[in-house]
């Protein structure tokens, strides 16, 4: 059986500044930065910025010249440089993979370096890349040069992972790809890191993927410094500056709604019926309410028709198959932009959300829409007021 994975440990970078000798400005100046246990943060910034300079200091393939570096409350200085290495997976743009090694040799190094025996590495790897989505049977014995950008990068990522290290890190490692591999694979690290709970620092200058993969983001700007330290829908509703704002660009609403689940809003609540209940006294309810129908649910709680006023009047007895079938649902685990993209194509205004095992959960309107995003921002305005002031 496998073993309980290893779960990230917090990081500490206190006042670190890197000068490359002969060079300006400092790469890296005076940089603080805490990140929590089993959180991604992101560094995003433009080029030049010193987001690998930052990252590459944790696991000191780069060594500051001066500050600490905190892992697991262990200063870095005073860990050997290559037993720091074994317990920081390192993920870079087109995987890095060794081309003459095979994909179990790749993914084996660590283990190796390790010691451990033949039998241990090898379901270690078979493990590993079923974890990545790859079939152990059909990759195991291929050679890089064989597989797509994006089994060379799952390979990269089974690589990472393969001593099950706490921490990760991941530089660009999405930047080669196509735009449609490149989603799949975010949302894959998303579905691991859901397990796996690992320390990932991950660079990037793309502002959207920062924005769907990162629990806080570092917004870092030449030379060196962090201009913003804050989770996605905070840098969104409040850029510290207008650097971050220009960073960013347009389209913070459409961001949010791309950042936003429909489980995480106020939804709205229509009155709701079964089949076998009596047809006048739901419409009296109806006509209570006032917005002139009724969603009729079957008995795992689960949408099945719409019934309107006029379905009802002069019906006696249960509301049986009165109303028209609901077009579609809504689940709550979708982004509010798919939401909306639903809800353009839908015949009523309101859709059905549904919840676990698809049990209805509220309603969903263009117009609950743009009341969800207005509060979020007000929200976030509110939260930075109060910082401010405290
Ligand atoms: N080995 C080095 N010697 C001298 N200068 C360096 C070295 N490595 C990086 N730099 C400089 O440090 C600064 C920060 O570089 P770094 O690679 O950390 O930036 P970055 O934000 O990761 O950029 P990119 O997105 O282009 O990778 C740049 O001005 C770069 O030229």
């Amino acid at each position: 059986m496998a073993e309980e994975p290893q779960h990230g440990v917090p990081i500490e970078l206190r006042k670190v500044t890197k000068a490359f000798p002969g060079t300006g400005a400092p790469a890296v100046r005076e940089l603080d930065l805490n990140i929590a246990a089993g959180e991604i943060v992101v560094l995003l910034g433009p080029s030049g910025c010193g987001k690998t300079t930052t990252m590459r200091m944790i696991n000191r393939l780069i060594e500051p010249t001066s500050g600490d570096i905190m892992i697991g409350g262990e200063n870095s200085r005073d860990i050997d440089p290559d037993r720091l290495r074994r317990h920081i997976g390192y993920v870079i743009q087109q995987a890095g993979l060794f081309p003459h090694m095979t994909v179990a040799a790749n993914i084996a190094q660590v283990p190796k370096l390790l010691g451990w025996d033949k039998q241990r590495i090898s379901d270690r790897v078979d493990e590993l890349l079923t974890l990545v989505g790859l079939e152990p049977a059909t990759f195991r014995d291929s050679y890089p040069r064989k597989l797509s950008g994006g089994q060379q990068q799952r390979v990269g990522v089974a690589r990472a992972l393969a001593a099950d290290p706490p921490v990760l890190l991941m530089d660009e490692p999405f930047g080669a790809l196509d735009p449609i591999t490149r989603e799949r694979l975010q949302d894959e690290l998303l579905g691991l890191q859901d397990d796996l709970a690992k320390t990932i620092v991950f660079v990037t200058h793309d502002v959207d993927e920062a924005l769907k993969l990162g629990d806080h983001i570092a917004v870092m700007q030449r030379p060196g410094h962090i201009v913003q330290y804050a989770t996605p829908a905070e840098i969104l509703t409040n850029p510290a500056d207008d650097y971050v704002e220009q960073f960013l660009g347009g389209g913070s609403s459409m961001r949010l709604l791309r950042l936003t689940k429909v489980g995480d809003i106020d939804l709205d609540q229509v009155p709701y019926t079964t089949e076998d209940a009596d047809a006048p006294g739901v419409l009296k309810e109806i006509e209570r309410d006032g917005r002139g129908y009724a969603l009729v649910l079957d008995g795992m709680r689960r949408p099945l028709r719409w019934v309107t006023q006029s379905d009802l009047e002069g019906r006696q007895g249960p509301v049986g198959e009165a109303g028209d079938p609901v077009g579609g649902t809504i689940s709550h685990r979708m982004t509010l932009q798919d939401a909306m993209e639903a809800l353009l194509n839908a015949d009523n205004d309101n859709v059905p959300v549904v919840g676990r095992r698809r049990a209805y959960a509220g309603a969903l309107s263009l117009s609950t829409l743009q009341s969800a995003i207005q509060s979020i921002k007000a929200r976030e305005r509110e939260r930075r007021t109060r910082r401010n002031l405290a």
